[in-house]
C-alpha cells in the first residue's frame, strides 16, 4: 500500500538517503529506528505524502506520489492517520473538537458525533473532553493526538515518536492502543528511539524493525 523505490531526499544539501527502498505491507506492524538526525521523520513524511522524493519513486495506494491530483491527496490524507512528533492542537478549542477536526474538515460531522464518544473512551479521555489542550498532561496530549489520527478510520497509522516525553507506563499504554489498532487490521509504522518500547511490542505482536543508518535502510533488525 506504501512503497518507496530507490528514494533520495535532500533539503538542499546532500541527500539524506542513498537510494532507499521499503514496503509497508497491509496489516504489518513496523518500527523505524536510527540515530537522531538520520532521517526518520523525513522518511515518514515521504510515506504519507507530506514530502516528495528528490529522486526515486514513492507509490501510495497504487499511485505515484509525484502525480497525485488534489482529490488523490485528500484520499491519501483520509487513509493515513498521522501522529506528529510535536502533537499540536488548536489551544482555544476543547479536546473533543480538536479530535473531531479531521472529520469536520472532510465534511463528515454526523460521523464525528457518532464516533467521538467511543474514541475518547478508548484512549481514556472521556472526562477531559471539555478541557482545552493547555490543560492536558503530556500523556493525555499524546493520547488525544492518537485519537485525532484515527478518527477518520485510516488504513495506515504513522506515528512519529508517539511516546516522546511520557513515562514508561504511559508509553506502554500508548503502544497497547497501537497494537489494538493493528489487531483490528490497521497497518502501523512507528518511529522511535526507544528500544525498550520495541522489545515490549515484540512480546505482543509480530513487528518488523527498520533502521536508518548512513543513508541506508536495514530491515529485520534484531535488538
Ligand atoms: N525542514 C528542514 N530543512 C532543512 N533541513 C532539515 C529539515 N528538516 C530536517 N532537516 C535535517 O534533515 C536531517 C534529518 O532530519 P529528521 O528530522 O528526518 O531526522 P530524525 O531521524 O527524525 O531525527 P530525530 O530522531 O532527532 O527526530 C537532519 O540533519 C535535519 O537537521
Amino acid at each position: 500500500m506504501i512503497e518507496l523505490e530507490n528514494v533520495a531526499y535532500s533539503y538542499g544539501g546532500d541527500s539524506l538517503f542513498a537510494g532507499l527502498s521499503m514496503q509497508l505491507a497491509p496489516g504489518s506492524f513496523q518500527f523505524l529506528t536510527g540515530p537522531s538526525g538520520a532521517g526518520k521523520t523525513t522518511l515518514l513524511k515521504l510515506c504519507y505524502g507530506d514530502l516528495l522524493a528528490t529522486s526515486g519513486r514513492v507509490t501510495l495506494f497504487g499511485k505515484d506520489a509525484a502525480g497525485l491530483t488534489r482529490d488523490d491527496v485528500a484520499l491519501v490524507r483520509r487513509r493515513i492517520g498521522v501522529v506528529h512528533q510535536d502533537c499540536q492542537f488548536l489551544d482555544h478549542l476543547p479536546l473533543s473538537e480538536n479530535v473531531a477536526l479531521p472529520l469536520q474538515v472532510s465534511g463528515r460531522s454526523k460521523e464525528a458525533q457518532d464516533n467521538l464518544g467511543d474514541l475518547l473512551g478508548w484512549v481514556g479521555l472521556s472526562r477531559q473532553a471539555a478541557q482545552t489542550p493547555p490543560q492536558l498532561s503530556g500523556g493525555e496530549r499524546q493520547r488525544a493526538a492518537l485519537a485525532r489520527a484515527v478518527i477518520t478510520s485510516p488504513d495506515v497509522i504513522v506515528a512519529d515518536e508517539p511516546t516522546g516525553n511520557v513515562d514508561w507506563d504511559m508509553s506502554q499504554r500508548l503502544l497497547t492502543l497501537l497494537i489494538e489498532l493493528n489487531r483490528m487490521g490497521k497497518t502501523v509504522l512507528i518511529a522511535t528511539h526507544d528500544l525498550n518500547l520495541i522489545r515490549f511490542a515484540k512480546s505482543q505482536v509480530v513487528a518488523n524493525v527498520l533502521r536508518i543508518r548512513g543513508g541506508q535502510l536495514e530491515t529485520g533488525v534484531t535488538l
